[in-house]
């Protein structure tokens, strides 16, 4: 049975396209795009998309799902329904979970996992290191050889220099990208939120842009050296901004980047108090960051937007910014908040948003997803850019309510995500 969507606006940055048309979907392909589409069989399914925006589903390079270990705060049935109601059909999940996924049998444990539980596409990236202990290297080889599609130390960088090279070798070799926490730990101390005036209101000890451009600097070189792909995760400081302009002048292709809705959003200034929802790794930074991190999307040296979903149990979050543990959901915000504070606002296209949050990161990871285009996976999304609503973490899919914007008023609402053609998720007050 194949699903007809008609008469939606079709938004593709692969194809430059930004037109109503109708999408024919089956055998979790596109079949056809085109104008007034015929239905191929009786028993299809027809989505009127009269008024939405169709796009390919969110390719996200950055979640926390917390399976194996810590299914109190997100398993990965209750994340890949997070992913699929904010319009997000492939996530890559970071191997910082309760073991650590540094070995190929781990790594298949989360891929069955996936395979039983998930709707949605869930790749599990390995460990670089044993445990993420820094100490010595996983089985990066048997890791590739299972199937990751990224290496990661999510969660913290790999302090020893000469460990992290070795790494970063292997990973050339076998032709993965290095999704890059970048974090000096004593650089960053007991700090909890930006080391600014805000910090000094707020008594709390900080963080300086430092404690990520110097891990960022050397691992960019790291990369140069090693032949490396390396992405840039979280990118938070105008220091990291910089450095991949210089990057895109001097023709350096192989380090990519990507930023957080919240990062081009909040500042620090929009703390208001001793409040653990404000609480991420890395922290909100000033306007001058977030300017040139909105600058370098728009200019195209930084390529991808991702959540960093990062789920976490009220008890997690209790108490001061001091002891609570850094992190916010982003699954189901992610959308809204990009499409109502960067496209609505002139910063970022249509296009663009869909290029940086569909297109690129399935490039990154060599995937052919995130594009509407004839023979490709039939992930779509049909959004709804019209009606103003309300961010409600009562309604969240995940288990994690740890979000600083709750209540916040936005648009581009997701209506329907079909995943390999099948519609895995519908807004339950559409009809
Ligand atoms: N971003 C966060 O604040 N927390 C992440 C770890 C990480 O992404 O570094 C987590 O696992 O909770
Ligand atoms: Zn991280
Ligand atoms: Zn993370």
């Amino acid at each position: 049975m194949g699903v007809l969507i008609r008469g939606g606006r079709v938004i593709d940055a692969a194809t430059n396209t930004d037109k109503v048309m109708d999408l024919y979907l089956d055998d979790g392909v596109i079949q056809e795009i085109g104008e007034n589409l015929q239905k191929a069989d009786a028993g299809d399914r027809v989505i009127d998309a009269d008024g939405l925006v169709v796009m390919p589903g969110i390719v996200d390079l950055h979640v926390h799902f917390r399976d194996p270990g810590q299914e109190y705060k997100e398993t990965i049935e209750t994340g890949s329904r997070a992913a699929a109601r904010g319009g997000v059909t492939t996530v890559v999940t970071m191997p910082n979970t309760t073991p650590v996924i540094d070995e190929p049998d781990r790594v298949r444990y989360v891929q069955n996992k996936a395979a039983q539980l998930s709707q949605i596409h869930v790749l599990q990236a390995g460990a670089m290191t044993r445990g993420e202990q820094g100490k010595e290297l996983s089985d990066i080889k048997g890791m590739a050889d299972a199937g990751v599609p990224a290496l990661s130390e999510d969660g913290k960088s790999v302090m020893d220099a000469k460990l992290c090279k070795e790494a970063m070798t292997i990973a050339a070799r076998c032709d993965l990208p290095v999704l890059d926490h970048c974090e000096d730990i004593d650089l960053r101390g007991n700090g909890c939120m930006n080391d600014d005036e805000n910090a000094r209101r707020l008594r709390l000890p900080g963080i300086s842009n430092a404690v990520e451009d110097v891990i960022a600097a050397r691992d960019i070189i790291l990369a140069c050296e090693t032949g490396a792909r390396l992405h840039l995760c979280h990118c938070s400081t105008k220091g990291t901004a910089f450095m991949m302009k210089a990057l895109s002048e001097a023709g350096i292709t192989n380090v990519t980047a990507e930023v957080c809705p919240h990062h081009l959003i909040l500042t620090s200034d929009d703390i208001p108090s001793d409040d653990s929802n404000y609480k991420m790794n890395p922290p909100l930074r000033k306007k001058e960051d977030v300017e040139a991190l909105r600058e370098g999307l728009k200019e195209g040296y930084i390529q991808a937007i991702s959540t960093d979903h990062a789920p976490h149990s009220q008890e997690d979050k209790n108490g001061s910014m001091r002891s609570a543990a850094f992190g916010i959901v982003g699954l189901e915000t992610s959308l809204p908040l990009i499409y109502t504070h960067l496209v609505e606002t002139g910063v970022l296209t249509l296009g663009q948003l869909v290029e940086k949050m569909c297109l690129n990161p399935a490039k990154i990871l060599g995937l052919d997803c995130g594009t509407i285009q004839k023979g490709h996976p039939a992930d779509v999304i049909l959004v709804d850019i019209e009606h103003p609503y309300k961010i409600d973490k009562n309604k969240f899919a995940s288990k994690g309510r740890n979000t600083p914007f709750d209540g916040w008023e936005v648009k581009g609402r997701v209506l329907y995500t079909l995943c390999d053609g099948k519609i895995i998720y519908q807004e339950e007050d559409h009809d």
